[in-house]
């Protein structure tokens, strides 16, 4: 099925990785002046899109239109993991199904993303809940850079009366970002998950109920992983037989990731991350997706990978971790053994597809 929509150019900050041709005021709370009201209003239209008329709204007001023809929607991304957002708040069922989002997600024939993230009402008294499907229609826990992404389109979509945190319910249970004031998002990801069998990995526990550290023949070829669940499942490594400390930029990605992701001791499948030390509070990662494939970034495989390389002591709790999208930072708390994530989160374009 062929898929149309028009897109919007806003006028918020790009990242580095976003529109070259956009020049605007350096702002990292969307609050359009009258002129930029007026530009939002005028589409840029793709010429390989279908055009309609353009919508003479303000971007929240936009996207809440009840339009039966078109679902209007924001794309975002953080740090390039790149996501459709979907305004869901009047119910609490998500108004595309996963064979959809996999349609949307397509690069060729789609819109072009990692995943489809909704904004639902809130669950067991939070303000919010989100779910996402990955780019192939699976449905993951938790998402990190889009949660990121979530925190900025709400506080695009809403009035927060000057709050700048709230709380999200996501089948990885509470979460809660705060937006501050340089416009990046922190986010309280919650206590990681290291028991095995909770992880989930078959893998035989061999510290406190943990995998750390241990062997895990892939095809002939012995790595050492350790497992740490964010909500969703993360295989993360610091080594393979041969290399002690990976050069990551030298692995072939899409050759090993997906025998990572299906190896039957992820009985959930797996994230993996393919991470290098730079020194004990810098860490260069490479992430291959459960659903998702090789993305520019994964916050919660950032988050796996601290965790994982305090448990293997090769670096303390507080990182920076290099993702080719660009930098997340790390802390490990130790007081309230809450993982804290710090990052950016931008909007690039708003957009109607036909329903
Ligand atoms: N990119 C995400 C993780 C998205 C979910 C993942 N593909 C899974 O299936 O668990 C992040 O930033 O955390």
């Amino acid at each position: 099925m062929a898929i149309a929509a028009t897109i919007s150019i806003p006028l918020t900050s790009p990242s580095r990785r976003s529109l070259n041709l956009l020049h605007p005021p350096s702002r990292s709370t969307f609050s359009p002046t009258p002129h930029q009201r007026r530009s939002l209003n005028s589409r840029l239209v793709a010429s390989s899109m279908t055009t309609h008329a353009p919508v003479k709204t303000s971007f929240p007001s936009f996207l809440q239109s009840t339009d039966t023809t078109f679902l209007h929607f924001a794309k975002y991304h953080g740090l390039g993991n790149d996501f459709v957002l979907i305004d869901n708040r009047d119910s609490s069922e998500p108004r595309m199904s996963p064979e959809k989002a996999v349609q949307v997600c397509d690069r060729n024939f789609g819109v072009g993303a990692d995943g489809v993230i909704f904004v639902l009402p809130g669950t067991n008294g939070t303000d919010y809940t989100m779910r996402i499907f990955n780019s192939d229609g699976s449905e993951p826990e938790m998402c990190g850079n889009g949660v990121r992404c979530f925190a900025k389109f709400v506080s695009h979509l809403e009035n927060l009366h000057g709050r700048h945190s709230f709380t999200i319910h996501t089948g990885a249970g509470l979460i809660v970002p705060e937006i501050l004031e340089d416009g990046n998002v922190r986010v309280d990801m919650g206590e990681p998950i290291l028991k095995a069998s909770d992880v989930p990995t078959k893998l035989p526990a061999n510290k406190d109920n943990a995998v750390v550290n241990s062997e895990l023949d892939v095809d002939g070829v012995i790595w050492r992983v350790t497992c740490v669940s964010m909500g969703n499942p993360h295989c993360v490594t610091f080594s393979r037989e041969g290399s002690q400390n990976l050069v990551v930029d030298e692995l072939k990605l899409a050759e090993i990731g997906p025998k990572f992701e299906h190896h039957e001791v992820f009985p959930a499948r797996t994230n993996t991350e393919f991470v290098q030390v730079l020194s004990e509070s810098h860490l260069k990662m490479r992430v291959w997706e459960r659903g998702a494939g090789a993305t520019l970034a994964c916050g919660t495989g950032a988050c796996a990978t601290v965790v994982a390389a305090v448990l293997e002591g090769r670096a303390g709790r507080n990182c920076t971790v290099d993702l080719p999208g660009g930098p997340l930072q790390i802390e490990w708390r130790e007081e309230d053994n809450h993982v804290y994530m710090t990052g950016s989160a931008d909007v690039v374009y708003y957009g109607s597809l036909p329903l």
